[in-house]
C-alpha cells in the first residue's frame, strides 16, 4: 500500500555527513523532480547497511540519526523516508526493492542514483540494470553528477579521515558547517578547577560519532541556546598522570556556572596544536592561557 498520494522522484543513501557531495545529489534531485511534476524524496537507512551486513563492523559516523534527518530535511527535501536495513531487507534483490518498496509502497515514479551506488542483494548488478528494471515497472531512472573537490571526489570516509587526522577545518568545507558533537557533562577528576581552568568533561550522547584527533582545538559552545567561545582538549592529560582514558574536557570562557549533568553542543571551529607533556602545571596553564587567547579571536563562519 502507497504511504500517501503523492509521487516522488527519490535517491537512495545512508548520507553521513549530508555533506557537499550529497547536497549536491540532492540538488540534482530538485531538478529532475520538478521537470517532471513530481516531489523529491530521500531513502534513507537507520542503521549504516554494512552494520548489518558485518557485525563487527562498528561505524564511526559523522552524524547521529537524528542530525542526519534535520540536515536531510533541511536541504528541501519533501520527504525523508528511513528504512530499517534488516538482515531480510538486505536479502531483497534490487528489482524487489524498486518494485515492492519504492514504486508501490513509497510512490517513486523517478530514481536519481549516485553516481557509484549499488543497492540490492545483486551486487554484481549496477546502473543499465536498474535502467532495464525502472522501464519494466515505470521508474525512470537517472545516473547523478559525482561532486568533486580537486581531484577527490568527496565522501563521508574522506570527511572522517580528515576529521582523524584533526583537520577540522577542511572537514567543516566539505560538510558546510562545523562538525559538532553533543554530549553530557560528566565529572572528571577534579583538578581543572584547583588550576584555574575548570573543564566540563563531556561524554558524547552517541559512543559512535567520529571524535577529531587528540589535540587543543577552540570551539563554541552551545548550552541552553546560547553560544560561548571555549577551549577544548581531547587527550589522555599526560602531564597529570591521571589515567590513561581519553577525555574530551572543554574550558569555557567567560563562564561560571555549576553544569554537571547538562548537555552541551560543541563545534569545531580550528585545530590549536596537539596534546603534550608539560614538565610542570604552571607551564600547562601558560600554555591553556596562550590557547584561550588564540581561540577567543578565532572568526567564526556563519553557514
Ligand atoms: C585547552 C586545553 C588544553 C589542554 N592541553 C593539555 C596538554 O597539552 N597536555 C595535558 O597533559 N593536558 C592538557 N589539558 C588537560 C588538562 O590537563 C585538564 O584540563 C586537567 O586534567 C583537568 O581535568 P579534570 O577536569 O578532569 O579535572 C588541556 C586542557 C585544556 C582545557
Ligand atoms: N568556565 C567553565 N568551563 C567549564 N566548566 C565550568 C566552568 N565554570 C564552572 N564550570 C563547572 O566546573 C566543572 C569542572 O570543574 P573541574 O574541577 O574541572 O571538575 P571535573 O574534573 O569534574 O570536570 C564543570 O563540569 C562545570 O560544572
Amino acid at each position: 500500500m502507497q504511504i500517501n498520494d503523492s509521487r516522488y522522484a527519490a535517491t537512495i543513501g545512508f548520507f553521513d555527513g549530508v555533506h557537499c557531495g550529497h547536497r549536491y545529489l540532492l540538488e540534482q534531485l530538485r531538478v529532475v523532480a520538478s521537470a517532471r511534476g513530481l516531489k523529491t524524496m530521500a531513502v534513507t537507512f537507520r542503521e549504516h547497511p554494512r552494520q548489518t551486513l558485518h557485525n563487527d563492523y562498528q561505524p564511526q559516523l559523522l552524524t547521529t540519526l537524528e542530525e542526519r534527518i534535520d540536515l536531510l530535511k533541511a536541504s528541501h527535501v519533501d520527504e525523508v523516508k528511513i528504512l530499517d536495513f534488516t538482515e531480510e531487507f538486505a536479502k531483497m534483490t534490487s528489482r524487489e526493492f524498486m518494485t515492492d518498496i519504492l514504486h508501490k509502497t513509497l510512490g517513486v515514479d523517478c530514481l536519481l542514483i549516485g553516481y557509484d551506488h549499488h543497492f540490492g542483494s545483486d551486487t554484481e548488478n549496477g546502473f543499465d540494470h536498474y535502467l532495464a528494471v525502472g522501464q519494466e515497472v515505470g521508474i525512470e531512472v537517472e545516473l547523478a553528477k559525482p561532486f568533486y573537490c580537486g581531484t577527490d571526489n568527496i565522501s563521508s570516509s574522506f570527511i572522517r579521515r580528515l576529521l582523524a587526522e584533526g583537520d577540522v577545518e577542511c572537514a567543516e568545507l566539505l560538510l558546510h558547517r562545523h562538525y559538532c558533537l553533543c554530549g553530557t557533562v560528566v565529572e572528571g577528576h577534579k583538578v581543572g578547577r584547583s588550576m584555574g581552568f575548570p573543564t566540563a568533561n563531556l561524554r558524547p550522547n552517541d559512543s559512535r560519532k567520529v571524535i577529531p584527533q587528540d589535540g587543543a582545538y577552540a570551539v563554541d559552545v552551545i548550552w541552553k541556546e546560547k553560544t560561548y567561545r571555549g577551549v577544548l582538549n581531547i587527550g589522555r592529560r599526560p602531564t597529570l598522570a591521571n589515567g590513561n582514558d581519553r577525555s574530551i574536557e572543554v574550558f569555557i570562557l567567560d563562564f561560571n556556572a555549576d553544569i554537571y549533568g547538562e548537555i552541551l553542543q560543541v563545534e569545531f571551529l580550528k585545530r590549536l596544536r596537539g596534546e603534550k607533556r608539560f614538565d610542570s602545571l604552571e607551564e600547562l596553564k601558560k600554555q591553556i592561557v596562550e590557547d584561550a587567547a588564540v581561540a577567543r579571536e578565532v572568526k567564526r563562519f556563519i553557514y
